[in-house]
């Protein structure tokens, strides 16, 4: 039977990254996409910023919404402070198995908690399933309809607190207009566009991130 592209994709990193060594997966990912297949990771341009903010913020708490393979739960990861904590929901079980395999080969999965089901299920949970009181950090690469529903899910839930950042991935291409607008018109965010590219290739596309007032 046919691979599929989330499964040669895990073959690349076991073939060419070194077992607990979190840079060597990112960039046999990166490798893999731009030689041999494209895939919908947040890629090495993007990734940049997303490290820059992960570094800037330093959190404690990290919600991901969007784990697809698995390529951003682990550069967010590589970057955290002991004890913190990674939560990453990915709704597509296929997508979820090669995740756990590619955070395993990176040798993270004591900071990752990755959740299989659908967002708008499990935000309400947050508290009484992991604990989180509030997240210091989100990043959002899910459906791109479910960006807007899901933020202000988190804000009826109480999971953002004065100063938590959201990053949103795609908001350029594919897009996400709905979630934009509101993040931007929005009192109660702070909102900054970083310009970059859709990953692994020349179209437009970048990171927009928004401060939680309170
Ligand atoms: O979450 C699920 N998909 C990934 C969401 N992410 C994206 O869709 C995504 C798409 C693109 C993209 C951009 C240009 C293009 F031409 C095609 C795709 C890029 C990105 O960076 C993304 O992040 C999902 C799926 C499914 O079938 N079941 C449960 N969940
Ligand atoms: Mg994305």
């Amino acid at each position: 039977t046919q691979s599929t592209r989330p499964q040669r994709l895990l073959g690349a990193v076991q073939k060419n990254a070194t077992r607990g060594d979190p840079r060597s997966v990112v960039q046999a990912i990166d490798q893999f996409c731009r030689q041999k297949e494209w895939a919908m990771n947040v890629g090495d341009e993007k990734g940049c910023i997303l490290d820059s903010v992960v570094s800037e913020v330093n959190p404690a708490t990290v919600l991901e919404l969007g784990t697809y393979c698995g390529y951003s739960t682990v550069r967010i990861a590589s970057l955290l402070p002991p004890h913190a904590k990674l939560i990453t929901l990915e709704f597509n079980p296929d997508f979820a198995a090669i995740a756990r395999q590619v955070i395993a080969w990176a040798g993270v999965e004591d900071k990752v908690h990755l959740v299989e089901g659908a967002s708008g299920d499990w935000i309400p949970k947050m508290t009484e399933q992991f604990g989180v009181k509030t997240f210091d950090l989100v990043f959002l690469d899910h459906w791109k309809d479910r960006y807007l529903p899901d933020t202000m899910l988190m804000e009826e839930c109480g999971l953002l607190r004065k100063g938590s950042i959201l990053l949103a991935d795609n908001v350029i291409c594919p897009g996400t207009p709905d979630y934009l607008e509101y993040v931007r018109s929005s009192l109660r965010y702070e909102s900054q566009y970083f310009k970059s590219h859709l990953e692994y290739t020349k179209v437009e596309d970048g990171l927009e991130k928004s401060v939680f007032l309170g």
